[in-house]
C-alpha cells in the first residue's frame, strides 16, 4: 500500500483537501482526529496529561479542556514538548493500526494527514509527502476566523510549527490553497486523476 503523507501549516487546508480526496474514494487516516481519540476519558494519555498539567485542563465533566491546554502549550515550548511526549506515541500506535487494517483490506493508496509530519520526524513512515501551502496572511486570517483566536494567539500557534515556506520546499507535490475552495477542489481532482487513479489503472 502506498502511503501519501499530507501535511502543511495550521489552517492551511489539509483537512479540507483530505475530505475532497475522501469524496473521490481515497482512504484517509487523520492524525488530528487520532489526537482527539487518545485523550478521551479513560485513556492513559489523559491521565498523564492531568498528572503533568493539573486538573485545570479538565472540564467539569472530566473531558479534556482543549482551549485551556492549548493556551498553555502554544505559549510555552517546553510544555508543548511534554504534551507531545505523552500524545505522539499513542497517536503513532493508532495510526499504524489503522493503516494496517487498510493494508489488510487491500487498499492501494492511503493518505496520512498530519500537521507535524516534518516536525515529529515521521516522514520515513510515508512513501511521499504532499504539502498544502498558504501564504502567512491568508493562513492567519483563516485561522483567526475558524478558531476565534486573537491575532497574537494565532501567531503563536503558527510560530510553534516549521515555517510554511520550509514545508513547501519539502513536498514532492504542493497544493496551493491561497485561492478559492473551487480552486482547491480543481487541484485535488487533477491530482486524483494524475497521481492516483491513472497510476492504479496503469
Ligand atoms: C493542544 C491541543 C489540546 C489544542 O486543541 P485544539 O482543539 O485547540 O486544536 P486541534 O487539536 O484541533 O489542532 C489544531 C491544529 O493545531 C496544530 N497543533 C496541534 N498540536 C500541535 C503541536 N503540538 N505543535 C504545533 N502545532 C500543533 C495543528 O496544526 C493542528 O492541526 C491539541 O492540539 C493537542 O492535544 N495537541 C497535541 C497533540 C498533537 O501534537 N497533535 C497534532 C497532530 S499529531
Ligand atoms: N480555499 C479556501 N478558501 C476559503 N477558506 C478555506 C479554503 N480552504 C480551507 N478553508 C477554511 O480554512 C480553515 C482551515 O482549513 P482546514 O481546517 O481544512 O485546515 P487544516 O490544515 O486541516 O487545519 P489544522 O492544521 O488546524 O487542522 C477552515 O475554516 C476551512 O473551512
Amino acid at each position: 500500500m502506498r502511503i501519501i503523507g499530507l501535511t502543511g501549516g495550521i489552517a492551511s487546508g489539509k483537512t479540507s483537501a483530505a475530505h475532497l480526496f475522501e469524496k473521490l474514494g481515497a482512504a484517509v487516516v487523520d492524525a488530528d482526529q487520532l489526537a482527539r481519540e487518545v485523550v478521551q476519558p479513560g485513556e492513559e494519555a489523559l491521565a498523564q496529561i492531568v498528572a503533568s498539567f493539573g486538573d485545570k485542563v479538565l472540564n467539569p465533566d472530566g473531558t479534556l479542556n482543549r482551549a485551556a491546554l492549548g493556551e498553555i502549550v502554544f505559549a510555552d515550548p517546553s510544555a508543548r514538548r511534554i504534551l507531545e511526549g505523552i500524545t505522539h506515541p499513542a497517536i503513532r500506535k493508532r495510526a499504524e493500526e489503522k493503516l494496517q487494517r487498510l493494508r489488510e483490506a487491500g487498499t492501494g493508496t492511503a493518505f496520512y494527514v498530519a500537521p507535524l509530519l516534518f516536525e515529529a520526524g515521521i516522514t520515513s513512515r510515508v512513501h511521499e509527502v504532499w504539502v498544502v501551502y498558504l501564504d502567512q496572511e491568508t493562513q492567519l486570517a483563516r485561522l483567526m476566523a475558524r478558531d476565534g483566536l486573537s491575532r497574537e494567539a494565532a501567531l503563536s500557534r503558527i510560530a510553534s510549527q516549521m515555517p510554511m515556506e520550509e514545508k513547501k520546499k519539502l513536498g514532492r507535490i504542493v497544493i496551493d490553497n491561497r485561492g478559492s475552495r473551487d480552486e482547491l477542489e480543481a487541484q485535488v481532482l487533477k491530482l486524483w486523476r494524475e497521481e492516483i487513479a491513472d497510476r492504479t489503472k496503469g
